[in-house]
């Protein structure tokens, strides 16, 4: 059995939460929430859908999506599996961790290098490689954990295929109101690079917490490609966004409970690039719960990785940001963080 040392924990069995999973007040879950706030909901099989994106986007950042087309039963078989997934024993699950250099496997995000204390979740991470590759791993043995394993290769790859037909959808709307005028197919070559396009698809997992207000599920943060659709498992809130304000009033927290039929839509950096700032990318997090085991399962979708991003901007306009590609990007923010939206500002002055 590999070591269990390095910081990975029964989170099920604890009775308490120890002093490494224990934020300091100032990341917890103290600043004031807020229920009266409208999230936008977005029927994208509406003409009005591409306004009502863009108002969404840049007002908020994040919106619910109805009329997706994604069947219900999908979800529920790919929340199930996400479930099977975690109920392995953690020896398993550890066989499967992220290699170094490596965007897939087991383990701990990136974004957790950027705090001192260590989030209560697991989290799942598939990405370029094949599926069946890590999952002979978590389910190495022929006959009946042969069976387990094609099952939840079979339903992971029909959920990134509706999920990639569904983000594309969905960016292609949001091009139609940045950058000026025309088909917004004509004005981004990689958009017919269908095939290239990169996703990744995290699975999360976030157990019981005797303690909730202590600890967090998923640290403050945004994310960094284009569009994030997420699904959360039924009935369970935990995720949260932070109100865009101007910095005159107090900070609030918006819970994003989950809406039957809907799913979540994120703007990432890249998105907040694209459109020369005109849309917002969104800080969010999660938090837990004492009696509930909540999932959820979030599909980031950008360019391909050799392409420059930068802001589509009509002829006499000025952009703001320099181009950059995902895995530069992904770089900056391994480096920078918060501050790396800032750090590719082109300076006019
Ligand atoms: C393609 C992606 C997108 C990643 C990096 C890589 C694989 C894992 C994704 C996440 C998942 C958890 C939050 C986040 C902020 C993190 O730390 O890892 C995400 C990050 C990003 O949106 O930048
Ligand atoms: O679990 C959630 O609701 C949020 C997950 C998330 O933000 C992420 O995976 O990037
Ligand atoms: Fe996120």
């Amino acid at each position: 059995m590999p070591s269990l040392s390095h910081d990975h924990l029964e989170l099920e069995s604890s009775s308490h939460v120890p002093e490494t999973y224990r934020w300091p007040p100032s990341h917890r879950h103290d600043y004031p929430t807020t229920s009266t706030a409208n999230i936008p909901v977005v029927d994208i099989s509406l003409p009005e859908a591409a306004s009502l994106i863009d108002s969404a986007c840049r007002s908020w950042g994040v919106f619910y999506v109805t009329s997706h087309g994604i069947p219900s039963h999908l979800l529920q078989a790919a929340e199930t599996q996400t479930h099977r997934l975690f109920s392995l024993p953690l020896h398993r699950k550890l066989l499967a961790s992220r290699r170094p250099g490596s965007i897939s496997g087991f383990g701990r995000p990136p974004l957790s290098a950027f705090f001192p204390k260590l989030m209560w979740s697991e989290g799942f991470t598939l990405a370029g490689n094949p599926l069946n590759e890590v999952a002979s791993t978590l389910w190495p043995e022929p006959d009946h954990d042969h069976d387990s394993r094609s099952h939840f290769c079979e339903l992971m790859d029909d959920y990134k295929k509706s999920m990639r037909d569904l983000a594309r959808k969905l960016l292609r709307l949001t091009l139609a109101s940045i950058g000026g005028h025309g088909d917004g197919e004509e004005r981004v070559g990689w958009l017919g690079l269908k095939d290239q396009m990169i996703e990744a698809l995290q699975l999360n997992s976030y157990p019981p917490c005797p303690e909730p207000e202590k600890a967090i599920g998923m640290a403050t943060h945004t994310d960094s490609g284009f569009l994030t659709i997420l699904h959360q498992s039924g009935n369970m809130e935990g995720l949260q966004v932070l109100q865009p304000n101007d910095g005159s009033d107090p900070i609030q927290w918006v819970p994003i409970r989950p809406m039957a039929g809907a799913l979540v839509v994120h703007v990432g950096d890249l998105l907040q690039i694209l459109s020369n700032g005109r849309f917002k990318s969104v800080r969010h997090r999660a938090v837990v719960s004492r009696s509930e085991h909540r999932v959820s399962m979030a599909y980031f979708y950008g360019p391909p990785s050799d392409v420059k991003v930068g802001p589509m901007v009509l002829p006499g306009q000025c952009p703001i940001y320099r181009p950059t590609t995902w895995p530069e990007y992904l770089e900056i923010r391994a480096r920078l963080f918060d501050g790396s939206l800032e750090s590719i500002k082109i300076s006019h002055t």
